[in-house]
């Protein structure tokens, strides 16, 4: 039987979301598009009568605005929201603001599909020589981090992306949780996955195949060792959320030449 509930959330659409470029570490703010998505998905959850007592969020803009903004919606404004970089989206190295389809235009689909999706491939670290390398480093935010700047990644495979943020899982949010708080993690693409894979067992090759949208609640029963009892529940319109996964997957495919 179910115990506890738990929400993942991949913030609202970013601004670099709708470039279709890699963001990452930069820290951009919703879109227009990605307001709507935050506030909508606030409503839907307040209409299924949802209530959470703690929110966890990264460090980066996108995902804490999302978490206001559900907050705001749901009238749950009061509700105390921890952030940590270990929360933060996979950094993904030097295609940092790089755009997926001339990427794949350039080194093909399938080597696109392995930066974005495999286990354990880490695409090349940033080095100071990348344009966004200073805006990224020399941000106030990463001084204020468990780790040493100069711990901080340059790179991550999605398994660097769980060994970081496991720690803060099992000390930080696991407590919390077992003493019977409804916590929402308002975080990113890839540190969702990383923790669905954990929490769900999915092997290296699968998780390869799962893919969450912008501003969609997923929705996890766990029982009380915190495995879930019951498959994820992606809530909404159940036709809008596979277009939007689809949306996402085909973000890495070459653009048809004119
Ligand atoms: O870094 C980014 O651009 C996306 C994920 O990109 P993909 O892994 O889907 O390419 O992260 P998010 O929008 O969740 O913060």
């Amino acid at each position: 039987m179910s115990k506890h509930k738990l929400f993942l959330l991949r913030h609202g659409e970013g601004a670099w979301n709708k470039e279709n470029r890699f963001c990452s570490w930069v820290d951009q703010k919703l879109s227009e598009n990605g307001v709507k998505e935050a506030q909508d998905c606030g409503t839907l959850l307040k209409e299924q009568g949802h209530k959470f007592d703690l929110v966890f969020t990264s460090i980066l803009s996108r995902s804490i605005q999302t978490a206001w903004l559900v907050l705001e919606a749901m009238g749950q404004e009061w509700v105390p929201v921890v952030k940590s970089w270990r929360l933060n989206e996979r950094h993904y190295g030097t295609l940092i603001g790089l755009n997926r389809a001339e990427m794949a235009a350039k080194h093909g689909e399938e080597k696109v599909k392995v930066w974005r999706r495999s286990f354990d491939v880490s695409p090349p670290p940033i080095d100071e020589s990348h344009p966004y390398f200073h805006e990224i480093y020399n941000d106030r935010r990463y001084t204020t981090c468990d780790v040493p700047k100069e711990s901080l990644p340059r790179a991550e495979s999605l398994k660097e992306v769980l060994d970081r943020l496991l720690p803060y899982w099992d000390n930080t949010v696991v407590p919390e949780i077992k003493k019977g708080r409804t916590v929402l993690i308002s975080a990113h693409g890839n540190s969702c996955r990383a923790l669905l894979k954990h929490l769900e067992g999915i092997s290296d090759k699968d998780i390869a195949n799962v893919t969450l949208p912008t501003g969609i609640p997923v929705l996890l029963e766990l029982d009380e060792n915190l495995k879930p009892v019951e498959p994820r529940k992606l809530l909404g319109d159940q036709a809008k959320i596979q277009a939007a996964i689809k949306k996402v997957e085909d973000q890495g495919k070459a653009l048809p030449s004119t």
